[in-house]
């Protein structure tokens, strides 16, 4: 298994460039199954969930190339209907294919996800809003066999909560159904944005994008010609290189990005006393006399995002004061504070909430271990700040979601190395 070691301390500064969006590029790539045609995808980002995706597709009977950050997917021969757990259980995004792949051959098995290192995570409203939409439902031998052997229906959709993935699927299923759907208490999240553009630009009506209330006109299973386009830049993973910034107190400029998509994290650092700058497409963090602590809460889009919570409870450990950060989306995402307790941070939980007390004292670099995606970036960022090295072990989860973190940590003056134990 590979671990990093980082030597913390060092200045940086410079220049990231940020890359594609992972979690704009799974539901674009599943909605690749909605189309007769290829599709050329821009600035995907190079991580090991697009290439399980892409994996998935191939298993599915589809096609791809892929050179760089560059792919060309073409799903009209698809064969199989059926994403097996081997593949859904490194990658929870595998319920994308539930949606179209239903809508447009009227039958679909899919492993059940499961929980994650993160909370129960379900699917029941994935379903319930497909069984809305005319779908058989059952769950056998831990699969999701779903049957609409007449199609899917339009049908007026309202989410309980609001959930990212649950509207996804139901957008993709909604473009192939017969008539009209409208999904009510949608999110917003601009990867969600820029699903219903790409599906909008293949001629299918969508009103209200980028608003809770979605309309979908459907085309009664006739499939889409979809145009090529580029993957929108990854606002996390800028938010992620926004607090190494932040952490060790730097100038760092982050480039391709798109300012109004990290409005929140933005004003996050702006109210710990930071300076902002932003052109059209930079955001560029001064370094500041005094962190100032922090309330957080985490809330769907335009709020601020449960993905940047562990990284700014490892920013809060630099704060003069007391910070909180209340997770208000999963119940248990919250596996990194036993993590930076052992570089010495002083955080307490209580319920959802977290209490860091900051600056009690300097963080020490140790041995510690990646639970999941962002708390693996949280321990990062911590590393860079510790006094002497850190080993973070497992970080295949930081591979699922980061390109490249150690040649950009690297290239603004880190001292990052991966080694094989
Ligand atoms: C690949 C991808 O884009 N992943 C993101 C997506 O995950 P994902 O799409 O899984 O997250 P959701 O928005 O669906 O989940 C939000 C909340 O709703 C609950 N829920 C969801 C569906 C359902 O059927 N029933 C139910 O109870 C979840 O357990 C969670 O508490 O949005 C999350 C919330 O912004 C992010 O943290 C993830 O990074
Ligand atoms: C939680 C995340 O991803 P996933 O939903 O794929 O687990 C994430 O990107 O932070």
């Amino acid at each position: 298994m590979e671990y990093l070691k980082i030597l913390g301390e060092n200045k940086l500064s410079g220049v990231v460039d940020i890359s594609g969006a992972k979690n704009a590029a799974l539901p674009l790539i599943a909605c690749t199954i909605l189309a007769k045609n290829e599709i050329k995808m821009g600035n995907l980002p190079n991580v090991v969930d697009i290439n399980t995706f892409l994996k998935l597709i191939a298993k599915l009977g589809g096609t791809f190339t892929k050179e760089g950050n560059t792919a060309k997917i073409c799903t009209s021969l698809i064969n199989n209907t059926t994403a097996t757990y081997d593949i859904v259980k490194t990658m929870r995004a595998s319920i994308l294919v539930l949606g179209p792949i239903l809508a447009r051959f009227g039958h679909c098995e899919v492993s059940l996800p499961g929980g994650c290192a993160i909370g129960q995570r379900p699917v029941d409203l994935h379903l319930k809003a497909l069984e809305a939409m005319g779908a058989k439902i059952v769950i056998n031998h831990g699969y999701i066999e779903a049957t609409a052997p007449e199609g899917l229906k339009g049908a007026k959709i309202v989410f309980d909560k609001v959930t990212v993935g649950g509207t996804e699927n139901i957008v993709m299923a909604a473009a192939l159904a017969s008539g009209v759907t409208t999904i009510v208490n949608a999110a917003k999240e601009p990867e969600i944005v820029q699903l219903c553009e790409v599906i909008a630009s293949a001629g299918v009506q969508i009103e209200g994008i980028g608003t809770s209330t979605l309309k979908i006109t459907g085309t009664n299973k006739e499939l889409l010609e979809i145009k090529d386009f580029d993957v929108i830049p990854d606002r996390i993973e800028a938010g992620t290189y926004m607090c190494a910034a932040a952490i060790t107190n730097q100038k760092i400029k982050i480039n391709n990005v798109i300012p109004l998509h990290l409005d929140a994290i933005t004003s996050k650092l702006e109210e710990m006393n930071f300076e902002v700058l932003q052109d059209e497409t930079s955001v560029t963090i001064l370094p500041t006399d005094e962190i100032k602590p922090v309330n957080i809460i985490t809330t769907e889009y335009p709020g601020f995002p449960t993905d940047m919570q562990a990284q700014f409870m490892a920013l809060a450990t630099q704060a003069n004061g007391t910070s909180t950060i209340d997770e208000r989306l999963f119940e248990n995402r919250f596996m990194h504070v036993s993590e930076l307790l052992r570089l010495g941070a002083d955080i307490h939980l209580n319920g959802n909430t977290a209490t860091i007390n900051g600056k009690s004292g300097t963080l020490n670099g140790t041995d510690v271990m990646a639970t999941d995606l962002r708390a693996s970036s949280a321990l990062v960022l911590a590393a860079l700040v510790a006094k002497g090295e850190t080993s973070i072990h497992r970080i295949y989860h930081l591979d699922r979601g980061y390109e490249d973190l150690e040649g950009k940590l690297t290239k603004i003056g880190a001292d990052v190395k991966r080694f094989t134990e």
